[in-house]
């Protein structure tokens, strides 16, 4: 398994220029730095071969994140939105392609976060969200990516809460690179055993986020890592494992993640850098497991 942080750890607004955590995240003791789309929207073709570079110097693996606006819904009933939103997505995954990254992960079958303030077709947007998914799929496939369909919880979307519902939606679609995506914080609020989903999603899971129930880093709450690791190992996971650690508020991260207190008790950036060097070395050192080749004693 490759371990990661999610950029936005340090940042209020998911836009921002990402290219200065490449670095950073390599001395922190990371092999993975995810990046959000929406700092690609609006990227030179030049730009994007810097940044490839720059990874590639640092020997740093790249992953992109995402959380579609309403326009970009491969769900919605309006087809100019289904239009959009395809349009976007083949123009990220070209860019994609060109920073050599394989792993595009996120609400990126809907929108999010979901304004609940309108009403909801979920057997509606099901159908459309598979058929469109299944073109986008196709083409994430020609570009080298793993089109990753993040499981959320009943607060921020509403059509895949649990892995159960994203694996049938995942073979309803039938698409290779379209994969399962599961991340603990969701997972501890809407399924009934984190390890059980694990073993659901067995091959098929494309992508791994990690973060403690109030989405502080692993290791500084109650979670069983030690079993999530070895349900990992038990479906013989070796992709990503990104943490998504949100622990300050303010700007758009702040208020799309609701998060309305300080949970890192006024941290300081050398501190918040500490902190998640200290949970990707404890988290290397459970999920490596008992055995020094880190496989199973379940395979
Ligand atoms: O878990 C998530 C949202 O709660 C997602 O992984 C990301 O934060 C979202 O896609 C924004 O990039
Ligand atoms: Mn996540």
């Amino acid at each position: 398994m490759k371990y990661g942080i999610y950029f936005a750890y340090w940042e209020q607004e998911w836009g921002v220029d990402q290219k200065q955590y490449i670095e950073k995240v390599k001395k922190l003791g990371f092999d993975v730095l995810e990046i959000s789309c929406a700092m690609l929207k609006n990227i030179s073709t030049e730009e994007l071969h810097e940044i490839r570079k720059r990874a590639e110097d640092a020997g740093v693996i790249l992953t992109a994140g995402y959380g579609p606006a309403a326009g970009e819904n491969l769900a919605s009933s309006d087809p100019e939105v289904v239009k959009n939103a395809i349009a976007f997505y083949t123009d990220i995954l070209k860019k994609l392609e060109i920073l050599n990254i394989h792993t595009l992960g996120g609400g990126i079958y809907s929108y999010w976060p979901v304004d609940y303030t309108k009403p909801v077709d979920k057997a509606g947007d099901w159908a459309r969200s598979v058929e469109n998914v299944r073109k986008v799929g196709k083409i994430a496939g020609e570009c080298g990516v793993d089109y990753c369909l993040e499981v959320l919880n009943r607060f921020e979307g509403y059509l895949l809460n649990t892995c159960e519902e994203c694996k049938n939606f995942v073979e309803e679609v039938g698409v290779d690179a379209v994969k399962i995506m599961l991340d603990t914080f969701h997972m501890n609020i809407e399924e009934d055993s984190i390890v059980e989903a694990i073993l659901l999603a067995g091959k098929r899971l494309g992508h791994f986020h990690v973060g403690e129930n109030n989405r502080r880093l692993p290791g500084k709450g109650g979670f069983p890592w030690y079993e999530i690791g070895m349900a990992l190992r038990a479906i013989g996971y070796e992709k990503n494992v990104v943490m998504e650690p949100f622990v300050r508020s303010g700007g758009g991260v702040g208020s799309d993640i609701k998060v309305w207190r300080d949970l890192s008790r006024g941290a300081s950036m050398a501190q918040l850098d500490e902190d998640a060097a200290n949970s990707v070395d404890y988290l290397r050192y459970v999920f490596g497991g008992p055995n020094s080749d880190g496989r199973s004693v379940l395979r």
